[in-house]
């Protein structure tokens, strides 16, 4: 019998507070896809950064093709035949696809070779990509075709993946899978971590669960429910968000017209978008990643000032106003990027509840913090949305992805506003928090308030919002009823002409 590819036993890893891989044990055989599944922090980050040479573990040991295997950096866990392509993308938006890919390799050739080099890959695994295109040009997909080929070029024995569908539209997932399924036939095992359970039993052959640091099972994934994997992540029954009928009030967020400049060089633009939201009700925004979200969710919460009569609340021009301005009024939003964005890395959790709440929680006093009542504030959150985290004196970077984003979500939720924007709000959360985090925003709109919802996550807009609209190179398309939609018509409507209207869906 020939012996596995890698043999992980008894790794263990902690950091402060927290055991984060408790003697974990498994294996993965070659050209095998092997599926790591587990709620937010259960671990399954820091235990492929073991095997990927970024995190060294406290014990166990580590076995790859029949050798001891202890990476102590990335560059020895690639020369060992691993490969990894990570949830953010490490790539310069002005540099070519070729000069991107020579800047991660140890001893580039020839660019003009290179670039041969790169097309036979993308041909040979069917990932079409011009290696003189610019960075910034693409797309997210085609962002990731750049990191995936720069992986396949060092012919990789095993390619791990952290959530690599986040940012992909549904065609775009069956092109991945297709690449990797060719990559498994060639004997490539793949490690994949996702929180998708669908596309879990589609591609993968096994996986294993962890749950708070310890493996607590393997299944098969083809033979398994979505439900029952998620159960086996969760250890207890999982509640599907409820949906209510509700009555619809007045509008209460109206965008006429609204053309916008984006910030960044690389960003989209803003184009005669108009939409309205009214109390009580969810606008779902569909759109691939990079084509204006990152913008009207800034034009909406005043980090980009627009011109008069473009964007009002309640009746009121407050396009003009900062976001402090905006918040006050009762228009609240969470963009997408947690890290930097929505929450400052290296300040604690107390204190990420204090930038964005001290207004509307009241919490200073006399023109001071008042760190008593911001601690409540950031406890509350915590308790509420299920954060797992030490305490809230914890660095914002110090937590998984995804109990970040509870974080996050939870801290806005939490201030009751009266309009809510937010820009992937399950982004990286596992079906059980994703499943509470839709619930919290039903819940407000059943409360009457007005909730825009801008995601890349299909199945997550027709479970929670009442209309859709496609955002595309910065255009919105007209608003359909969510009732009329199909995933396949949604996918059509995203990929669809510049000038989206009802009649193409
Ligand atoms: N550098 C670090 N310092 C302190 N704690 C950390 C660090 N990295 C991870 N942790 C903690 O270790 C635990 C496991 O985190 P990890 O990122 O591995 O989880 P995960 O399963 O990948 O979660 P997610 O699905 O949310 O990405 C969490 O409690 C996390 O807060």
């Amino acid at each position: 019998m020939t012996p596995p590819l890698l043999t992980l036993t008894g790794l263990t890893k902690s950091y402060p507070g927290v055991v984060a891989n408790e003697d974990v044990s498994l294996t993965i055989a070659h050209g095998e896809v092997h599926a790591l599944l587990g709620e937010n922090g259960a671990g399954k980050s820091t235990l492929v950064k073991m095997i990927y040479g970024l995190v060294t573990p406290d014990a166990g040991q580590m076995v790859l093709n029949g050798k001891a295997f202890s990476p102590d950096k990335p560059s020895a866990a690639r020369t060992a035949g691993i490969a990894m392509v990570f949830q953010h993308f490490s790539l310069f938006g002005a540099l070519s696809v070729a000069e991107n890919i020579a800047l991660g390799m140890e001893n580039p050739p020839k660019m003009r070779a290179l670039a041969q080099q790169i097309s036979k890959v993308s041909d040979q695994f069917g990932l079409p990509l011009d290696p003189s295109r610019i960075v910034g040009d693409l797309s997210a997909g085609e962002r990731q075709r750049v990191e995936i080929i720069r992986c396949l070029l060092q012919d990789p024995k095993l390619l791990i993946m952290d959530e690599p569908t986040s940012v992909l539209t549904p065609q775009e997932v069956d092109i991945l899978f297709e690449t990797l399924r060719k990559l498994r036939d060639a004997g490539t095992s793949i490690l994949y971590i996702s929180h998708k359970l669908e596309e879990i039993r589609a591609l993968c052959d096994t996986a294993t669960v962890l749950r708070r640091g310890n493996n607590v099972g393997t299944c098969v994934p083809r033979d398994t429910s979505a439900r029952d994997m998620a159960e086996l992540m969760v250890g207890t029954r999982l509640h599907d968000p409820e949906r209510r009928d509700r009555p619809k009030g007045a509008t209460v967020l109206d965008v006429k017209n609204l053309s916008a400049a984006s910030h960044s060089a690389f960003g989209t633009s803003l184009k005669d978008v108009s939409l309205s939201v009214c109390k009580g009700e969810i606008l779902g925004i569909g759109g691939v990643a990079g084509n204006g979200q990152d913008e009207l969710l800034a034009a909406l919460s005043g980090e980009i000032r627009t011109k008069r009569g473009m964007i009002s609340l309640d009746g009121r021009d407050v396009g003009h106003l900062p976001p402090t301005s905006r918040r006050a009024l009762g228009t609240l939003s969470a963009p997408e990027e947690r890290l930097g964005h929505a929450a400052a890395p290296d300040m604690s959790l107390m204190e990420n509840a204090f930038l964005s709440a001290a207004t509307r929680k009241a919490l200073t006093s006399l023109g001071f913090a008042n760190w008593g009542k911001t601690r409540g504030y950031a406890d509350e959150i915590i308790a509420r949305f299920d954060v797992r985290t030490p305490n809230n004196q914890v660095a914002a970077r110090a937590l998984s992805g995804g109990n970040l984003q509870k974080f996050v979500v939870g801290r806005e939720i939490l201030q009751d506003p009266d309009v809510l924007v937010v820009n992937q709000p399950t982004w990286g959360v596992d079906a059980s928090a994703a499943a509470a985090i839709r619930q919290a925003l039903l819940d407000m709109a059943d409360a009457g308030k007005a909730v825009v919802v801008i995601s890349q996550d299909l199945d997550e807009l027709l479970e929670i919002t009442d209309r859709f609209c496609a955002l595309n190179e910065g255009r919105l398309s007209a608003s359909v009823p969510t009732t009329e939609l199909s995933v396949e018509k949604i996918g059509l409507m995203l990929g669809g002409a510049h000038d989206l209207e009802t009649a193409n869906v």
